[in-house]
């Protein structure tokens, strides 16, 4: 059911999100024009962190490609460094790698470099959107493998499908899209009712 939070459930931003105009071998949803307007891509990220208050992180680990954008800003937001999970065969240095299935259904791997940290290291995992949850658990082996904790797990929306709920349970997990929202029922059905009036141009810088 719907809960009301208010000003939270109408982040203006989200209308920005474009829609899939190639077909069912993308993914339904495109949040990268929220990165294009400069207001909008602020207000993103001071959502982010003030959920994030109170989370504690030595680095920021940003998901290949587009957790690198978000997970870049909000790292230097916060003054800690940064760790990219790169898909694999691009770092030219020794790494660890993981195989991960996505929404598509195809199998990947996926990489981080070989050490990154200390044992103990809390490390805040940041990707642009989460499906199944099979990419963010995918980093959170690579993170475990080398010791490091998991501090938190953030994407601007996050569905509600059986593993991605389980991420919720078991990790503090900070989403733009606000869970039991409307917003939120709109990402789960995979159509967000404001696609009927996307123009990409209110998205343009200003
Ligand atoms: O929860 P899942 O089903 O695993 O899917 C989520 C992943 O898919 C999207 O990225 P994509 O692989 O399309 O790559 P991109 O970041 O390069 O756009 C998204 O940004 C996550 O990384």
């Amino acid at each position: 059911m719907t809960q009301d939070k208010g000003p939270r459930d109408d982040r203006w931003y989200f209308k920005l999100m474009s829609p899939n105009t190639k077909g069912p071998k993308f993914a339904w949803l495109d949040p990268t024009s929220i990165y294009i307007n400069q207001r909008a891509f602020q207000d993103l990220l001071a959502d982010l962190l003030a959920d994030l208050d109170g989370v504690e992180f030595d680095v920021v680990g940003g998901l290949d490609a587009m957790g690198f954008v978000l997970g870049a800003a909000l790292a230097a937001r916060r003054d800690v460094g940064f760790l990219p999970i790169r898909k694999a065969g691009k770092l030219c240095v020794d790494t660890d790698k993981v195989s991960f299935t996505n929404y598509s259904g195809r199998t990947q791997d996926m990489e981080m470099r070989l050490p990154a940290f200390a044992p103990g290291t809390r490390v805040l995992l940041v990707d642009q959107w989460i499906e199944t949850g099979g990419t963010m658990e995918g980093a959170i082996d690579l993170v475990a493998r080398q010791k490091g904790v998991v501090s938190g797990l953030v994407a601007i929306a996050m569905e509600d499908t059986p593993r991605a709920s389980e991420l919720r349970d078991t990790h503090t997990v900070v989403t733009a899209i606000q869970p039991a929202t409307k917003w939120q029922e709109e990402c789960n059905e995979q159509t967000l009712s404001s696609f009927a009036s996307y123009d990409a141009r209110d998205a343009f810088p200003i």
